[in-house]
């Protein structure tokens, strides 16, 4: 696992920015998942400022939506789905086609996980995955736990994340729907962006980590060959 300080959040955007279009100049139809939250923000608007309108680079992009909060859809501002139509889909030109991920709506959740997990099995390998850290360690909503899901699975939220900004004013949202932690792994490239005062603790355990633990699950990144976690001044 590399670690990349960059001071200013702008500039760690930028370069997060640029490792983002360098993958679609390389393979256009590249196949990406993504974090929503407040971690990846800059990144994607970033993009958006760097393809300045022209999307017809993203044509052929595939986005897939790593996780989401049970019972939020497109019409709720909170939901994943939404952050990534205002910060992704619509200002990258993203094909509705070429965007998948669970529809957290549906009242047969376990059929929705399937078909994310047909689709992952398909892909293989996953050209880049984007994730933020969660205070606890988690990475999409592969909560701290004695065993983590392998595949696309519905999971009971920690307490810290059940008090997660995005879903501030909600009704109470005690459960998530993650990529599993192997379809995280099969990613070609992994990017961790850790931005804030608030991750200090956590990129420290993280930097510190030299053992694999279900128990902070961003531990497990340490068995892939190509995570880059980039973190800015405040984080340190
Ligand atoms: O889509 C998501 O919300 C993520 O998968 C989740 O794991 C997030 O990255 C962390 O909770 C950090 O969230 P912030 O970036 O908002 O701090």
């Amino acid at each position: 696992m590399k670690f990349i300080c960059i001071e200013s959040e702008h500039t760690l955007a930028d370069k997060a920015a640029g490792e983002i279009i360098g993958i679609v100049n390389a393979k256009p139809d590249a196949f990406i998942m993504l974090a929503s939250g407040q971690s990846p923000t800059l990144a994607y608007d970033c993009v958006s400022k760097k393809l300045n309108g022209d999307t017809a680079r993203f044509a052929s992009v595939k986005v897939h939506k790593l996780d989401e909060w049970e019972g939020l859809g497109l019409s709720d501002p909170q939901s994943c789905d939404s952050y990534l139509m205002k910060h992704v889909l619509q200002p990258w030109g993203i094909k509705t086609a070429n965007y998948s991920g669970i529809n957290a709506l549906s009242s047969n959740l376990q059929q929705e996980c399937d078909k994310a997990n047909a689709l992952l099995n398909d892909i293989i390998n996953p050209d880049l995955c984007i994730l933020g850290i969660g205070l606890n360690g988690h990475i999409g909503f592969n909560e701290p736990a004695d065993a983590l899901p392998a595949q696309t699975a519905v999971v009971k939220l920690a307490d810290s994340s059940m008090k997660h900004p995005m879903i501030e004013g909600t009704a109470p949202i005690t459960r998530g729907i993650t990529t599993g932690i192997a379809q995280i792994l099969m990613s070609k490239k992994i990017i961790v962006i850790v931005t804030g005062k608030n991750k200090q603790a956590v990129l420290k355990r993280l930097m510190e980590t030299t053992q694999v633990s279900t128990q902070f699950p961003a531990s497990l990144l340490l068995t892939h060959p190509d995570v880059t976690v980039m973190y800015d001044a405040q984080a340190k």
